[in-house]
């Protein structure tokens, strides 16, 4: 662990430097794990561990496109790709990386594969944290371990076959054998985590649904929405308008940002829009935050991981998302995106 100091406070995080992949490696060298669900963090975890030189095989119910996935990625059935049941029964490691909704429904099958010694992982807190509503109460044998990537899984491997990672954080609920910490840092870096921070399952699950309903996805559509249908009231085409709330900030500002900070990116502007974001930013800072504090109360309540739960459990959840997210694809505002995109020079 590296004791590293963010904004004045001293957090201890781990890097490659201290727990190379070599040591992740060894650590793991005994061990099978087995990916329980290949739907996106399944792909991203059990690829880049099995580039890693990691012993893991994949469970996937069938027929379902996941399964048909892992075949097209290279696990072969009944030798890396199996039933879920046979892969519980395999694993050393169960990473459990169903849907957190399925997660409940495949409870019963997976506690009673969890034999002492082996380990439960996760990577959201989603499960244990409101296990209230879950029941998901791993027996007493068993190591209760995260990880967490800061991102999607899609992002996960891409960023493994660029030499990157996504940071990740980790934490451990139960420690049975004594190798909790090895096996979670081991797995942590032997996915493709950048560097790991630790926190616990309550923390990770309580900042990440805030995150994913808010600055990530949820506020994020909701900012855009909202200037965009300024802009287009006030008689803007929409080309312009997308390109000023959108294309901008994804093509030109956030990568400024991602390199060295808002302040390099306004240092980056003109000093007309360098007096009007810092005349601008609190009063939006000030509009949304009573929504922030409604947004971390209704996730510590529980309220929202049970509007969670009830819609994905649905039989029909997927489809009714995928109608939802027609709505944003088929609107005006990212319909105009996609025109835009095709604009790009490297899309030309
Ligand atoms: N999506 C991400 O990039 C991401 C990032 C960080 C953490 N996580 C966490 O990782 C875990 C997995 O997330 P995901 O987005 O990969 O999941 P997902 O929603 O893509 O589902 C994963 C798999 O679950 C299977 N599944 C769904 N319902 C099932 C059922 N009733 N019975 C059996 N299998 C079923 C699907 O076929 C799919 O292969 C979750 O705990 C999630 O919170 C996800
Ligand atoms: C990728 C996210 C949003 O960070 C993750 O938390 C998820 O739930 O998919
Ligand atoms: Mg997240
Ligand atoms: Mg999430």
């Amino acid at each position: 662990m590296a004791k590293m100091n963010f904004g004045g406070v001293e957090e201890s995080v781990v890097t490659r430097d201290e727990f190379p992949l070599a040591k992740a490696q060894e650590t793991l060298k005994d061990e099978v794990i087995a990916v329980i669900g290949y739907g996106v963090q399944g792909p991203g975890q059990a690829l880049n561990l099995r580039d890693n030189g990691i012993n893991v095989i994949v469970g996937q119910r069938k027929p379902s496109k996941s399964y048909d996935k892992a075949i097209e990625d290279g696990f072969v059935p009944g030798e890396t790709l199996f039933s879920i049941e046979e892969a519980l029964e395999k694993g050393t490691i169960i990473m459990y990386l169903l849907s957190d909704a399925a997660q409940i429904e495949l409870w019963p099958t997976v506690k009673e594969k969890l034999t002492p010694g082996k380990a439960l992982y996760f990577s959201h807190g989603f499960g244990i944290t409101y296990n209230d509503q879950t029941n998901i109460i791993p027996p007493e044998g068993v190591d209760v371990i995260l990880v967490a990537p800061k991102g999607s899984g899609t992002s996960l491997r891409r960023f493994f076959l660029e030499g990157r990672g996504l940071n990740s954080s980790f934490a451990i609920h139960q420690d049975a054998t004594g190798k909790a910490r090895d096996r979670v840092v081991a797995l942590g870096i032997a996915v493709g985590s950048g560097y790991l921070f630790e926190t616990t399952f309550k923390r990770e699950v309580y900042s990440d649904l805030t995150g994913e309903r808010g600055s990530l996805m949820g506020a994020i559509q909701g900012l855009f929405e909202a200037q965009y249908n300024v802009l287009r009231k006030n008689g803007h085409s929409p080309s312009e308008a997308f390109n000023e709330t959108v294309e901008e900030l994804t093509q030109s500002l956030m990568p400024l940002v991602a390199e060295n900070g808002m302040d390099w990116m306004y240092a980056n502007c003109s000093t007309t829009a360098q007096r009007g974001a810092l005349d601008w930013k609190d009063k939006f800072r000030d509009a949304v935050a009573p929504v922030f504090e409604d947004l971390y109360a209704s996730v510590a309540s529980g309220k929202e991981a049970k509007l969670s739960i009830d819609s994905n459990s649905q039989p029909d959840y997927r489809e009714k998302l995928e109608v939802e997210l027609a709505e944003l694809h088929d609107s005006e505002l990212w319909q105009a995106g996609k025109q835009v995109r095709k604009l790009r020079p490297e899309n030309a």
